[in-house]
């Protein structure tokens, strides 16, 4: 297939490819995450993963014991930081102790939200071995994102170059544990010093770290959801396929509406129909049968603009092709609608339905709250998550801790600083 490539690209790859070799990486999964970056037609600008500076901090924090780690509080003793100007392009990366950023009032993110984010995990492998799961995926998103809001892109393989040398230097905040990792968060902002509204001139990336524990640290919960039609989460021609901050914070009065009648999250429909899109910031997916011929299907919302490209709901997808088709399953990503689930409902054709996700890999669904009514999606009473989520969660686990090699997953070498 690299051989029908074009000659800038074939270059790009053998730049990258011998790159790489001297870095000792993995070269698959290198010249996978240049392909893709030429695949997803974003123009990329490169960085020099070679002068990358550290500073190192003076006062190391002392780690929180990781049964008291909560989501997102707590912090490494280190960030990433890339400055990027529309002259010089992007400047050397640095690794710097963790600090505040200090920006003028009148920067462009504060005003009009050129902000755009991912988020991925390190984990440690049984071996003590580190372990990005997808990379190249977050760092084609993180393009797209970018692209979409006049931000600069990068070339994606550099990126996590630096990344990886930033995780091994937080080693140390990585729990061994099954469960644990080292969540990660690029964050790309317009930085340019300016009330008019105009591309950002200046940008800033910077990666931060926060160590995680599992999501259900005593097993499954299901959680029950309620569907929001008052409030639109993505439109088509939007911007809802892309990890922009502006999509996130209109999604949190639809969640505390769902909170206060005691549902957990909540079920983003589209249109008329119903069509089902996400659940709160996951994907959703559903097991169903067919009522005339007993067909087993698991299906999803297609990318159609509306939703957004999970990391999860690729793998899901993928998993789902490599091992449940052989067993009989029909895989699909097409248009469902909410009363198409109430159906099969109520004629005991729901079997299951999940939440996929970075944070908790996947979320199982105990009922949807629609209409004034409740949809059952098949947990028998007592069960907190049906067979094909279980399943689902132990194989991309088994991927994402090396348990199974996969080129999925990401070894950062031993020594990389
Ligand atoms: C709106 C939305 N949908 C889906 C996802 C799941 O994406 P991923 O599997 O890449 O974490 C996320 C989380 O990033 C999200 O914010």
């Amino acid at each position: 297939m690299l051989r029908q490539l074009p000659p800038r690209l074939s270059l790009s790859i053998s730049l990258a490819r011998s790159r790489l070799q001297r870095l000792g990486y993995s070269a698959s999964f290198r010249l996978y995450s240049v392909a893709a970056e030429a695949a997803s037609n974003v123009k990329v600008q490169g960085i020099d993963p070679s002068k990358l500076t550290i500073t190192r901090t003076t006062t190391p924090k002392t780690l929180v014991p990781p049964e008291e780690l909560v989501f997102g509080k707590t912090f490494t003793d280190h960030m990433l930081s890339l400055e990027w100007t529309a002259s010089s392009g992007w400047l050397p990366a640095r690794i710097i102790p963790y600090q505040n950023l200090s920006l003028d009032p009148a920067t462009c993110v504060f005003h009009y939200a050129f902000e755009c984010f991912e988020g991925m995990k390190a984990y440690k492998d049984k071996d003590g071995r580190i372990r990005l799961f997808r990379p190249g995926k977050n760092m084609e998103r993180l393009n797209k994102s970018a692209a979409r809001i006049a931000l600069p892109t990068l070339e994606g393989s550099a990126l996590i170059d630096v990344i990886s040398k930033f995780v091994s230097l937080e080693e140390r905040f990585i729990p061994s544990a099954r469960g644990y990792s080292l969540y990660l968060r690029p964050t790309l902002i317009g930085t340019q010093r300016t009330l008019g509204v105009g591309p950002p001139g200046s940008a800033l990336l910077f990666v931060i770290a926060s160590p995680v524990g599992p999501y259900y640290p005593t097993g499954f919960k299901a959680v029950s959801l309620e569907t929001t039609d008052y409030a639109v989460r993505a439109w088509p021609g939007g911007v809802g396929d892309k990890k922009l901050g502006a999509n996130y914070a209109p999604g949190i009065v639809p969640q505390l509406e769902a909170a206060k009648r005691g549902f957990q999250q909540n079920l983003w429909l589209f249109g008329e129909e119903g069509y089902i899109t996400e659940v709160g910031t996951m994907n959703f997916f559903a097991a169903i049968r067919d009522k005339e011929t007993g067909q087993k299907e698991l299906v999803t919302a297609p990318l159609d603009g509306t939703i957004l490209e999970g990391v999860t709901r690729d793998s899901i997808l993928e998993l789902a092709r490599e091992k449940l088709r052989p067993e009989g399953w029909l895989i699909s990503e097409r248009k469902f609608t909410i009363g198409d689930l109430a159906v099969a409902a109520d004629e005991g054709r729901l079997l299951e339905a999940f939440g996929a996700g970075t944070a908790a890999v996947v979320s199982p669904v105990r009922r949807i709250s629609w209409k004034g009514r409740l949809v059952d999606c098949g947990l028998k009473e007592g069960e907190e998550a049906g067979e094909i989520t279980s399943r689902m969660k132990d194989w991309i686990e088994g991927r994402q801790y090396g348990d199974e090699e996969h080129e999925w997953s990401y070894v950062i070498p031993k020594d990389v600083v």
